[in-house]
């Protein structure tokens, strides 16, 4: 009898434990063998072996990886994603160190990135909030303002037309209104979750798995659970001087070919961040990667 083949695209994970949907269908999918490198939003080659179930037999060449790390393993975050919207809101208070962790790994996977900033009917926090986000705007990134329960329909308006043909990661900081916003962009996400949960088995743990939806047949969606540590110790140290976008200008400009910006003289980074054209935030944090980088384990 010959097996039945498909091919799928990966739309939530739990463990080793995979949901694809292949041709409308949702399949319950484990890896061969102990493989766990399978990641949401992934197109994958199917051996069906029930009308539910599947054997990942392929992953199929994937256009981006955003992932992060730990001393100990790399952890895949999702698949052919085209950009990363980071939810920040005017209250509860965001770190700029998890946002700017979130930008380094976009711009290490060539992925290209906007902020959200969520909330803006909190009116007492929002110039203040604009101010701190002044410091994105200067790098190039876009900030977009909306309110996922004071003004819903101006929310999705904005944000529609940015996710039309592209494939989205959402990532935020507890509390910020990733769930709402997805809830408004989505407005089955809820039902869908609650099937996703069942099918994978994750019991009440419903919202600690990443998910994919489709916004339409041309767009998706991914919302990835509430980070509170986002670590890069797969970064090489080539490759995180250039995934901070804002020392770009200055990279070449040493006197040192070889400069790794932390107290070489003539560093035109260090210089940056003197004359205030960097945050010492910013060069702070580039340290602290660049510690994390020499410490992997794998
Ligand atoms: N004032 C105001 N409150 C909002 C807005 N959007 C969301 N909230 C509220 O903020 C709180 C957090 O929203 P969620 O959507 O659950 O946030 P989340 O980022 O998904 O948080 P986790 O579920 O903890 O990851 C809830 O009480 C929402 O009602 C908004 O635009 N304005
Ligand atoms: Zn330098």
């Amino acid at each position: 009898m010959k097996k039945e083949q498909r091919t799928g695209i990966i739309i939530a994970a739990h463990g080793r434990h995979y949901l694809a949907e292949a041709d409308g269908t949702r399949l319950q999918c484990v890896t061969r063998g102990k493989k766990t490198n399978v990641a949401v939003g992934d197109i994958v080659d199917l051996t069906l072996t029930s009308p539910d179930q599947a054997v990942i037999d392929k992953i199929q060449e994937r256009k981006t990886l955003l992932y992060r790390s730990d001393q100990y393993k790399s952890k895949l975050l999702a698949a052919n994603v085209t950009q990363l919207f980071i939810v920040v809101a005017t209250e509860p208070g965001y770190t700029d160190d998890l946002v700017s962790r979130a930008l380094v790994a976009s711009e290490a996977a060539g992925i290209a990135a906007r902020l959200i900033l969520n909330k803006v009917d909190v009116t007492e926090n929002l110039e203040h909030t604009r101010r701190r986000l002044e410091m994105y705007t200067a790098m190039g990134y876009p900030v977009h303002e909306v309110s996922a329960k004071g003004r819903p329909q101006e929310t999705v308006d904005a944000l529609a037309p940015l996710m039309a043909e592209q494939s989205t990661i959402l990532i935020g900081q507890s509390g910020m209104g990733k769930s709402s916003l997805i809830n408004l962009l989505i407005p089955d996400a809820d039902i869908a979750t609650r099937e996703i949960s069942a099918a994978l088995d994750t019991g009440k743990h419903t919202t600690t798995f990443t998910r994919l939806y489709h916004l339409d047949s041309h767009a998706t969606v991914i919302d990835s659970p509430g980070f509170q540590e986002f670590g890069l110790y797969h970064l090489s140290e080539g490759m995180l001087e250039r995934a901070f976008k804002d020392f770009q200008p200055y990279l070449g400009g040493c006197k040192y070919y070889n400069c790794r910006h932390l107290q070489e003289p003539q560093c035109a980074v260090l210089d940056a961040v003197r004359t205030g054209k960097i945050a010492k935030m910013r060069h702070e944090l580039y340290g602290q990667l660049l510690h994390e980088s020499a410490q992997t384990l794998y």
